[in-house]
């Protein structure tokens, strides 16, 4: 689905990415963790193509993403639903208008805009904050909007940069089912997160595959977890 093979990547500061190979199955589930400045967001980036690789190639959906024009490009995107880590809200919208805007975007209809909005917002657990404006929100509701934001165009897969980075254990907990709940729907799901126990909890539930980046080389993570 997404492949990463043999990929750098450089910038000023040096070569922070080396003979990256991975390849993210249909369906499968992968958390991708390391130190922090590793490198973790990158390599998401050059997963949805925000960023090209210095070296190597990165496919997705079987096209080389180093040949597709603008609009490949945007329908790429389009089946690849990112969870930033900053979330990224318009912070003047009510939560469902940010929300529905990837639907605004690509020119989805006002009922079928209601429908699958009324769904995700009952799923994530927010239908009661549908009016609040993204400031009033605690972290854990910020994180679940902007998973719901993310699958609002029903993406293969699913990138999710820290998503428990400021949320309580509980909290975390929440947003992993929904996460799980999502790659038993059939989405491939790939997470970056510090949070070994979160990891070891996921293990537990959902085969999931666990990468680290370590010293600009990506490793698959043993038992020892
Ligand atoms: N194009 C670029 N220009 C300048 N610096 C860059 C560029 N790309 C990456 N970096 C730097 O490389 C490092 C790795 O960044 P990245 O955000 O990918 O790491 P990370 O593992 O996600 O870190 P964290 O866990 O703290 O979020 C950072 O120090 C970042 O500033």
């Amino acid at each position: 689905m997404i492949e990463l093979e043999n990929v750098g990547y450089s910038y000023g500061g040096g070569e922070l990415l080396s003979d990256v190979s991975v390849r993210l199955s249909p369906g499968s589930f992968h958390f991708l963790t390391g130190p922090s400045g590793a490198g973790k967001t990158t390599l998401m980036k050059l997963c949805y193509g925000a960023l090209q690789p210095t070296t190597g190639r990165v496919r997705a959906f079987d096209a080389d993403m180093a040949g597709l024009d603008r609009d490949q490009m945007a329908l790429l995107r389009r089946r690849v639903g990112v969870v930033h880590q900053d979330c990224r809200f318009l912070d003047h919208l009510p939560l469902t208008d940010n929300i529905a805007l990837p639907l605004i975007v690509s020119g989805h209809d006002k009922e079928q805009q209601r429908q699958n909005l009324d769904d995700l917002m009952n799923w994530v657990g927010l239908s009661q904050r549908a009016e609040a404006l993204p400031p009033e929100l605690s972290g854990g509701e910020r994180q679940r909007a902007a998973l719901a934001r993310a699958v609002i165009l029903s993406p293969d897969v699913v990138l999710a940069d820290e998503p428990t980075g400021n949320i309580d254990w509980e909290m975390s907990q929440r947003l992993l089912q929904l996460l799980i709940e999502l790659n038993k729907m059939g989405k491939t799901v790939l997470v970056a997160s510090h949070d070994l126990a979160l990891i070891r909890a996921a293990k537990s539930q959902v085969q999931a595959r666990v990468l680290r980046i370590a010293n600009r080389q990506l490793h698959l993570a043993g038992a020892d977890l």
